[in-house]
């Protein structure tokens, strides 16, 4: 049992294509692994999203951040789990340190200035979806790259749920997308400042971890 997800911290470590996602963040800045996490992992992350939810313990997602934060049905419909919030379970503390090595790797690559990670864990219910967006918080640059892992083993063509990604930054909406299947094993990182992005309705429960490489938190009142 012990080390089922620690597969994961070695694909991170040297069987993570670090180089290839460093490549394709710097351009076009974004980067798509179909199937890359082992089944070990994603059923660990399944099980803890699951008890989450039978424990009625999940949060209905908000939009924006701090005081700003407001449900917003109309935007999003996903309920979450914060990862500081879940008891540490090693599935967690193995994708946190993956998360701390995939940082380490941009930060000298690309010079990123990235300092610390936050994720949740999510689920969209039947119709569930999140309208077109940036992941940057208006006035908050601190969100900078966004990196997303799909857990749903079952998911075939038709069952919607798709992460429709709008793939230039200039013309956001208006231009061309590519639509990824929330297959499970799947990661997904993109610059947050520069993709918009929306989750299409899904026709069964959709799983997913989401995260976000931050940078410095920019508070004046501790300049
Ligand atoms: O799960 C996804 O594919 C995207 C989720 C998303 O856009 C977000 O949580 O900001
Ligand atoms: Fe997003």
């Amino acid at each position: 049992m012990i080390n089922l997800f620690s597969s994961l911290v070695e694909i991170s470590a040297s069987h993570f294509p670090m180089d290839e996602l460093a490549d394709h963040i710097a351009s076009p800045g974004y980067a798509h692994f179909p199937k890359i996490m082992p089944t070990s992992a994603i059923s660990e992350l399944i099980a803890i999203l699951e008890a989450k939810e039978a424990a009625d313990a999940l949060l209905l997602a908000g939009v924006g951040q701090g005081a700003a934060l407001d449900r917003k049905p109309e935007i999003r419909s996903d309920s979450i789990f914060w990862l500081e919030d879940v008891d540490p379970s090693l599935a967690v503390i193995h994708w946190l340190s993956a998360m701390r090595q995939i940082r380490e790797h941009l930060r000298r690559s690309l010079f990123l200035p990235i300092e610390s990670y936050e994720g949740h864990l999510a689920r969209y219910p039947v119709g569930g979806f999140y309208k077109p967006h940036l992941d940057q918080h208006i006035g908050t640059p601190t969100r900078q790259i966004t990196i997303i892992a799909y857990l749903n083993t079952q998911w075939q063509p038709g069952d919607g749920g798709e992460l429709r990604l709008y793939t230039s930054p200039e013309q956001g909406v208006h231009g061309p997308h590519i639509d990824i299947a929330p297959t499970a094993g799947t990661i997904v990182a993109f610059r947050s400042a520069d993709f918009w992005h929306e989750v299409l309705p899904a026709k069964v429960p959709r799983l997913s971890l989401t995260g976000w490489l931050r940078g410095r938190e920019m508070d004046p009142t501790k300049v």
